[in-house]
C-alpha cells in the first residue's frame, strides 16, 4: 500500500474551512525529553496550530510525554512556554484536561487562542484508550485535528479512542511524516540497503527487525535488539538488558533470524561494561564466542570488515541507510558502533534517515529524521498505522460534520 492508498478517504485538516470560533481539539506529540535538545516534536505541529488559530479557531491541544506505566509523566508548562515562542502568542498552560474544570476552561478560549491541557498520560486511561476518559477528552471541542506521528501506532485515548466522538483530519504533520518516510519503504531491488535496528524499545525487535530482515539487504542489530539476537544464538550474554516484553521480542527474534532475506551482522567483538550509580566502568572489548561474564553489559560493538565494505558500497551507489534507535551506549562514550554508521549516514551520495526521539535527540546528525521511532517502523513494515486507520473509520462521522462547516 502506497500512502496514496492509506490517506484515500482520510480527511485533510488543510482542505477544511476553519471559521472563527469553532471549537478544535489538537492530538499531539509533545514527547520531548527534559531539557529540550530535540524539539522537533513541536516544531512539526506549528504549522498546523497556525493554520487554525490565524483562522480565528478555539484550540485546546491534547498531548503525551513520558509514560503513566513507569511514572515519568510530568506537567508540561515549560512546553506551553516554548509553544508560545514559537508561535508568537501565548499559550495558556491547563494542567486539567478530564474534569469539568478543564471543559470550561476550554469553553472560554477566545477566538484565535491556543491552549495546551495536561499530559494525558498523567491519567491511566490514556494508554489503555478507556472509552470514558476519550469521552472526556472530547469535552474540550467540536473537531479534532489529530497531529502527533510518534503515537500514530498506539491505540491511546487522545488519538484513536477520541474520534469515536469527534470528526477528526489529520494534521498535515501526521500525513507528511508518512510521505517522508516512503522512500524508505519496502525493497530497492538496484540499490543496497542497510538498516541499524538498535535502542531499547520492544517495537525495534518486534516490528524493526523483521520487517528490514524482509525488506532491506543487510540488517545490523545494536542495542537490545542485539542482546536478544545474541541470546537467541546461544551466546552468553552476562547482565545485558533484554528490555520489557521480553517473551514477544524473543519470538520476533528467532522468527526474524529464521530465514531472512537480509544479511544480519552479528559481531564477532563487542564492548562490554560494568555500570554502577556514578556511570560504566571496566569497559574493555570481548570476542562474542568467549561471552560476556555477569555483571558486565553489552554497550558497543565492533563492525565486521565486510560491513565497512558495504557501507562504502551503500555510498557509492547511492543506497539507503536506516538507523533507527542508537546502536550503542552513545551518550555515555560508547560511539563505536554509532559513529561508523553516522559516518556513512553523513555521505552526501547516501540516502540516510534517523528515526525516533531519542535516537535522533542523541546522536549528531543534520539529515533526514522522523519524529516516530515505533511508529514509523509501523509505518515501515504495514504502510498503515493505527491513527489512519482510526481517521479511515472516522470519515462516516467527518463527511456529515464537513457539510456544516
Ligand atoms: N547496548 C545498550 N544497552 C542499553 N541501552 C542502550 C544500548 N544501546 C542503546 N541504548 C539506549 O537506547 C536508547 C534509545 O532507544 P529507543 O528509546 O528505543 O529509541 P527511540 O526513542 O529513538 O525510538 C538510548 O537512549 C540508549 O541509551
Ligand atoms: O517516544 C515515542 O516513541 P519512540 O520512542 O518510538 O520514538 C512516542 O512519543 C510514543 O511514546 P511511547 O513509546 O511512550 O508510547
Amino acid at each position: 500500500m502506497s500512502v496514496s492508498t492509506t490517506i484515500h478517504s482520510v480527511g485533510l485538516l488543510r482542505e477544511q474551512p476553519i471559521h472563527p470560533g469553532q471549537r478544535w481539539v489538537y492530538s499531539a506529540g509533545f514527547n520531548v525529553a527534559s531539557g529540550m535538545t530535540d524539539t522537533s516534536r513541536i516544531d512539526c505541529e506549528l504549522d498546523d496550530l497556525r493554520y487554525l488559530a490565524d483562522r480565528g479557531a478555539r484550540v485546546a491541544i491534547l498531548s503525551h510525554q513520558g509514560s503513566h506505566r513507569d511514572g515519568t509523566a510530568v506537567h508540561l508548562s515549560g512546553t506551553a512556554e516554548y509553544l508560545g515562542k514559537r508561535l508568537g502568542r501565548p499559550v495558556t498552560y491547563i494542567p486539567e484536561n478530564a474534569s469539568d474544570d478543564a471543559v470550561t476552561a476550554a469553553r472560554s478560549l477566545a477566538d484565535g487562542q491556543v491552549a495546551l491541557f495536561g499530559n494525558t498520560r498523567l491519567h491511566s486511561g490514556e494508554e489503555d484508550n478507556d472509552p470514558v476518559l476519550a469521552a472526556q477528552f472530547a469535552r474540550l471541542g467540536d473537531y479534532a485535528a489529530i497531529g502527533g506521528f510518534s503515537k500514530a501506532h498506539r491505540r491511546h485515548a487522545s488519538n484513536v479512542g477520541i474520534l469515536r466522538h469527534l470528526p477528526g483530519w489529520a494534521a498535515s504533520s501526521l500525513i507528511d511524516e508518512t510521505r517522508r518516510l516512503e522512500p524508505w519503504a519496502g525493497r530497492s531491488p538496484k540499490t543496497p540497503s542497510i538498516a541499524a535496528v538498535g535502542g531499547v524499545k520492544s517495537e525495534k525487535s518486534v516490528v524493526g527487525l523483521p520487517c528490514f530482515a524482509r525488506d532491506y539487504d543487510i540488517v545490523v542489530p545494536g542495542g537490545i535488539v542485539l542482546n536478544h539476537v545474541l541470546h537467541h544464538l546461544g551466546y552468553a550474554i552476562g547482565s545485558s538488558p533484554l528490555g520489557n516484553d521480553v517473551e514477544r521480542r524473543a519470538a520476533a527474534t528467532k522468527a526474524a533470524l529464521a530465514n531472512p532475506r537480509a544479511r544480519i551482522h552479528v559481531p564477532r567483538r563487542v564492548v562490554i561494561a560494568r555500570a554502577d550509580r556514578h556511570g560504566w566502568h571496566e569497559a574493555h572489548t570481548v570476542s562474542v564466542s568467549e561471552g560476556v561474564p555477569t555483571g558486565f553489559s553489552i554497550v558497543d560493538f565492533h563492525l565486521h570488515p565486510w560491513l565497512i565494505q558495504e557501507l562504502r558500497r551503500v555510498a557509492a551507489c547511492g543506497g539507503r541507510l536506516i538507523i533507527a534507535g542508537t546502536p550503542s551506549l552513545h551518550t555515555h562514550g560508547f560511539t563505536q558502533a554509532s559513529s561508523a554508521l553516522l559516518d556513512a549516514a553523513r555521505t552526501p551520495t547516501v540516502n540516510a534517515m534517523l528515526l525516533g526521539g531519542d535516537t535522533v535527540a542523541e546522536l549528531p546528525f543534520d539529515g533526514a529524521t522522523s519524529t516516530g521511532g515505533g511508529s514509523a517502523l509501523c509505518y515501515l513494515d504495514q504502510a498503515d498505522v493505527v491513527v489512519l486507520d482510526a481517521l479511515r473509520r472516522n470519515n462516516g462521522l467527518t463527511m456529515r460534520s464537513r457539510r456544516a462547516l
